[in-house]
């Protein structure tokens, strides 16, 4: 069976400077691959190129085994891939309920099965998405993604500025997510230690190379690995 995210050979970056090269992955159905690096390793960078936002230069993006259009926002979505950037990008006039519907697809989840998921959502339904506090705009922004039911989940710097207990329930749902609805999560995450807890796989990303990969739970286990991978680059495949 194809993988669910297959990337071989990506090259991008912003404009005419490259960001990241020849970069490899693979990533299975309901796994969940964490994805950290320093400042500028071209972690985010990487999560808009396979979110259609930024072209490729060179490589080749496949889900459950179709090509996708590189630089093409809505065939990305229509292969289904999913976006949480790292500003969240809410409808900040609109409602949560109006947040939600315009995501919502057809025979898919409903606001309200969303509302499930995120019960303290439920009673700020009715007011703008900008009146939220930062925690519950990111928890919309995360219903947002989950009603479009994702094949793979871009998932960035979810826990910028949140108390760790709302971080915590918002992995959570990721991890939950992954398991019964298998999509397939990479995660771009600061706090690596929480980002290598729900993670089943990790690659470190270092001036735009992969330069360690592994199980999460074992590169967990390495810190001496890790730092060295982070900032020392030393390329482990
Ligand atoms: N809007 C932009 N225009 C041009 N270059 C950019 C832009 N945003 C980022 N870059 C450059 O791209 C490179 C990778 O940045 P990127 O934001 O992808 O890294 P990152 O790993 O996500 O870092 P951080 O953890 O700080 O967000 C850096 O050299 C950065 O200066």
């Amino acid at each position: 069976m194809n993988p669910r995210l297959e990337c071989t050979g990506l090259t991008g970056g912003r404009g005419i400077s490259t960001v990241f090269r020849e970069l490899d992955l693979s990533l299975e159905s309901g796994r969940i691959l964490a994805l950290v690096g320093a400042n500028g390793a071209g972690k985010t960078t990487l999560l808009l190129t396979l979110a259609g936002v930024l072209p490729l230069a060179d490589g080749e993006v496949r889900v459950d085994g179709e090509p996708v259009r590189s630089g093409r926002p809505r065939a990305a979505s229509r292969a289904g891939v999913v976006l949480v950037p790292d500003d969240r990008c809410l409808f900040t006039g609109l409602t949560v309920r109006e947040n939600l519907q315009v995501a919502a697809r057809r025979g898919g989840p409903t606001p309200s099965d969303l509302l499930d998921v995120f019960p303290a959502l439920r009673p700020r339904i009715g007011l703008a998405a900008e009146s939220l506090s930062g925690g519950e705009q990111q928890m919309l922004a995360m219903a947002r993604a989950l009603i479009q039911q994702p094949k793979v989940l871009l998932v960035d710097e979810l826990s910028m500025g949140l108390a760790p207990q709302i971080v915590e329930t918002l992995l959570r749902t990721v991890r939950e997510s992954a398991d019964t609805n298998g999509c397939a999560v990479v995660l771009v995450e600061q706090h690596v230690d929480l980002a290598l807890e729900f993670a089943d796989d990790a690659i470190v990303l270092n001036r735009g190379r992969i330069t360690l990969q592994g199980a999460a739970s074992e590169l967990a286990a390495d810190r001496d690995r890790m730092e060295q991978a982070y900032f020392g680059g030393t390329l482990e495949r």
